[in-house]
């Protein structure tokens, strides 16, 4: 594995009884890279980043991150190992404030005074000044969505895997999560599932593009979004045509 590759799978299978949902995909990540997977629905995308992320074990194949094997290990091993996961499941505490809700998850990893320093840090990144005394449960779904994504980086992850970031937000906040998820790869590699292209065009340098649980096309995101195989795959699909 060449120094910079961060994260590589190696022909990933995953089959779910007779469905095979990846079909030997394979990929490699540089350090500080910015990936958005994408494709039509049912090509794949979720069962390969759950792959990554060790909430499946894939049937074949092999995940390596920072040179070791990963694959068959359980979610937490993977995150004690630096890699944080953001799925659409609400992780949140309801009756804790936002404050209280990023204090504990960096507690996880900082000391006191730290775990202070870093959720100040994250109120000001995130946007989330005017709301840090706010019950969790009484946020709106965008702002909600800031402070999961807070509690993911309050560990202060090298590898950061986001679940659709962009799902049911309002146009201001995509491009706010976009600014934020830009800014995010200057300290961390970031692989994003997203079905919303105006999304994927803010933010993505590279894109690899699911197809009947393969890979059709993968690298720079301009290059890809706008190869005609791409394009045809979308044509008529509900979530747009990546033009
Ligand atoms: N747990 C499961 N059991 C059986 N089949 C599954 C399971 N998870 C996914 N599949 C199937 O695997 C295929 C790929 O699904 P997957 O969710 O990975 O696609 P996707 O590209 O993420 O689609 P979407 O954009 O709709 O989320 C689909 O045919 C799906 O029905």
């Amino acid at each position: 594995m060449k120094h910079d590759t961060v994260l590589e799978a190696q022909d990933v299978v995953m089959r779910f009884g007779g469905v095979t949902a990846v079909d030997g995909a394979s990929m490699k990540l540089k350090r500080n890279e910015l990936r958005c997977l994408i494709g039509p629905n049912g090509a794949g995308k979720s069962t390969f980043f759950k792959c990554l992320s060790g909430q499946l074990v894939p049937t074949e194949g092999d995940i390596i991150l920072n040179g070791e094997h990963v694959a068959g290990r359980l979610v937490h091993e993977i995150a004690r190992m630096g890699v944080a996961l953001k799925t659409q499941v609400p992780s949140l505490m309801n009756g804790l404030s936002v404050h209280e809700n990023l204090w504990l998850a960096a507690l996880a990893r900082h000391s006191r005074a730290d775990a202070n320093a870093q959720v100040e840090r994250l109120i000001g990144e995130l946007g989330l000044a005017a709301h840090a005394r706010s019950l969790a449960g009484a946020l709106a779904h965008g702002q909600r969505q800031m402070v999961e994504l807070g509690v993911v980086l309050a560990t202060e992850p090298w590898l950061v895997l986001l679940d659709e970031p962009a799902g049911g937000l309002t146009r201001d906040e995509v491009e706010r999560m976009a600014e934020i998820v830009k800014n995010l790869a200057m300290r961390a590699t970031v692989v994003v599932v997203e079905h919303d292209m105006n999304f994927v065009r803010a933010i993505a340098e590279t894109v690899t593009v699911f197809h009947h649980g393969r890979i059709l096309a993968q690298g720079n995101a301009e290059t890809v979004l706008s190869d005609e195989r791409v394009r045809a795959v979308y044509l008529g699909k509900q979530h747009g045509t990546p033009a």
